[in-house]
């Protein structure tokens, strides 16, 4: 049976796309067993990966080309078989590393699943143009990134450095940190704050901590506007780095912990962002669940015909405490470690990051493990031992998504991370088929109506049966995403083949684990549909006769398993 020569042929030889795998570094336990010859091979499948016409979907195409699936999953669907394709989602920063068409192009191809821009930095104009690349390259070739956008926040913050990339702060020397508006260039070892309390709330003694504590500086003389301070752990300062206070051994929250979680300078952003029909907006510094069902009502009462995501990033103690009411109103969250190991001990983030990686899947919202996963990797091609064991413990919890920040915007290596992100998450998913590791976790009911629940009832049997059957994938027909973002949930052992009809939901599915989103129109006869969806399919040789398969519809509350004609 053409199945079962499926099952049996061998994996892929590592857990990479072998078309991609020319610009895999060198991790060691990774290493593909020959090199030389694959890589050749390798490398002329990736021509073809980077999408050549027939993966293009002609507009107003033939029969065989109304279906669109993201060109890099057809062609790794089509080299691997679909079973081994990447469930493990993948974000990356866009900045000056990554900002022309080529780089977002590289990312693309190397499987980025959404384009994150950081509004800290940078002005609409440049962030229009990111989101206006990665548009025209999912329209000319058949990709499907998302876009997020991600808010600055009112959090105490460096100024940008006068335009220098960096500055590095010794052992010993004394900085001013100032509320002053000074014309460039600044002072020098002076650094601009954003916030004008600032001066005022820090106290002589304070330790002064940026970016979580990678540069500690102590309060050492207040004047005016000038606060003095002596480094006395010496690191690099990035522009606009967040700063933190510390007296006595706690975080200092004093008047800044009122400024409001979206700023004035935030709803422009947002304004834009909603303009620009970016996918998802992440709302830094969430303090409680207010915040988010007020976004979300902006959001609804300016765009009625497209939805925009609204993801909650947890990296404050407030955001800790209010945990489970902010996920429940978010549309997701991402584990931001970067701010979050300033603002609680380092020691605790791994296991907060457990916590809210558990709390979204039982509450059904993606989320995004984010910062620091391959930090050497700004600088060095290969990432650190310990750093790929954070990335495999983050694909082992199941998170929908891991995020490179400076790695890819400002690093010198970023394909290479992603090409690390993407073989360590494959290593680990090959690891679970290998071991029949079926994630069994308890997943409260989420539904709030009987119709509802339903649906999850169907999801959760559809995948307790796609495992214990071993089937080939599940399709699950959706208009909203919902009933695809359920199956999700469940972590089945299969790729899940989500057909929706709505480019905006298959962009946002994007960044859920496990899911391949497809962009079909359908109707609400369930026979018709399968057929037409197998015929399309097959023509592109992206399944076969034989393959074992369970259907879902959320129109027809259905459920049918069945072998591919
Ligand atoms: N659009 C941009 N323009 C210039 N530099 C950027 C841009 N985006 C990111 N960077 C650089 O990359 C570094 C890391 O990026 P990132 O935006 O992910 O920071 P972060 O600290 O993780 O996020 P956040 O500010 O939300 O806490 C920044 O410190 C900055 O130097
Ligand atoms: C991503 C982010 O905002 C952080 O880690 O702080
Ligand atoms: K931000
Ligand atoms: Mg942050």
């Amino acid at each position: 049976m053409a199945q079962s020569l499926r099952f049996l042929s061998p994996p892929p030889t590592v857990g990479i796309p072998s078309k991609l795998s020319h610009s895999v570094p060198p991790i060691p336990s990774l290493r593909r067993p020959f090199p030389c010859p694959r890589l050749r091979h390798a490398f002329s499948i990736c021509a073809a990966a980077s999408p050549s016409p027939d993966l293009v979907v002609p507009l107003g195409g033939t029969a065989a080309s109304s279906i669109d699936v993201d060109a890099v999953t057809e062609a790794e669907l089509k080299e691997n078989g679909f079973r081994s394709t990447r469930r493990t989602k993948l974000v990356c920063t866009i900045g000056p590393a990554t900002c022309s068409p080529q780089q977002i192009e590289a990312l693309a191809v190397g499987g980025m699943n959404v384009a994150r821009i950081n509004m800290c930095h940078g002005t609409h104009e440049w962030h229009r143009e990111v989101i206006r690349q990665v548009r025209r390259l999912n329209e000319e070739k058949g990709f499907a990134v998302a876009v997020m956008m991600d808010t600055e926040g009112s959090e105490i913050h460096m100024g940008d450095l006068g335009g220098a990339a960096s500055a590095k702060a010794e052992d010993g020397e004394i900085w001013t940190f100032s509320v002053r508006a000074f014309n460039s260039p600044l002072p020098e070892r002076t650094i601009i704050v954003n916030y004008d309390g600032f001066a005022e709330d820090i106290r002589v003694g304070d330790l002064l901590l940026v970016d979580g504590g990678m540069v500690r500086f102590e309060v050492t003389e207040k004047i005016g506007p000038d606060v003095k301070c002596r480094c006395i752990d010496p690191g690099l300062l990035l522009p606009r780095a967040n700063l933190t206070f510390w007296r006595n051994g706690r975080l200092v929250r004093e008047r800044n912990a009122m400024l409001p979680t979206i700023s004035s300078k935030d709803w422009l952003d947002i304004d834009f962002g909603i303009s620009e029909g970016v996918d998802f907006i992440a709302v830094s510094f969430v303090k409680s669940a207010e915040v988010i069902n007020h976004l979300k009502s902006y959001i609804a009462a300016r765009c009625r015909d497209k939805e925009i995501a609204v993801l909650a990033k947890i990296e404050s103690v407030d955001s800790l405490k209010n945990l489970e009411a902010i996920i429940l109103a978010s549309d997701g969250a991402m584990v931001a470690r970067g701010d979050m190991g300033a603002q609680i001990p380092l020691e605790e983030v791994p296991s907060a990051q457990q916590k809210i990686v558990r709390t979204c899947r039982q509450l059904n919202k993606p989320v995004i493990v984010a910062s620091q996963l391959l930090e050497s990797m700004i600088e060095y091609p290969t990432p650190t031992r310990a750093e790929v064991a954070d990335v495999s413990e983050a694909v082992r919890q199941r998170a929908d998504a891991l995020m490179l920040s400076g790695e890819s915007a400002m690093g010198q290596y970023p394909d290479k991370a992603l090409a690390v992100l993407r073989s360590v998450s494959l290593r680990i998913e090959r690891w679970w088929r290998e071991e029949k590791r079926h994630e069994a976790m308890e997943l409260p009911v989420v539904a709030n109506s009987f119709s509802d629940k339903i649906i999850e009832e169907i999801c959760n049997s559809a995948a307790k049966m796609a495992n214990n059957l071993g089937v080939d994938a599940v399709f699950v027909f959706t208009s909203t995403g919902h009933m695809a973002s359920l199956l999700s949930r469940c972590r089945p052992d299969c790729p899940i083949f989500a057909f929706t009809s709505s480019t905006s939901v298959r962009r946002r599915l994007n960044l859920q684990w496990g899911l391949i989103p497809f962009r079909l129109s359908f109707s609400g006869d369930m026979e018709s549909n399968l057929n037409r969806t197998f015929a399309l399919l097959k023509a592109r040789g992206m399944i076969q006769s034989g393959d074992l398969v369970i259907a879902l519809s959320d129109q027809l509350q259905s459920i049918q398993v069945m072998n591919v004609p």
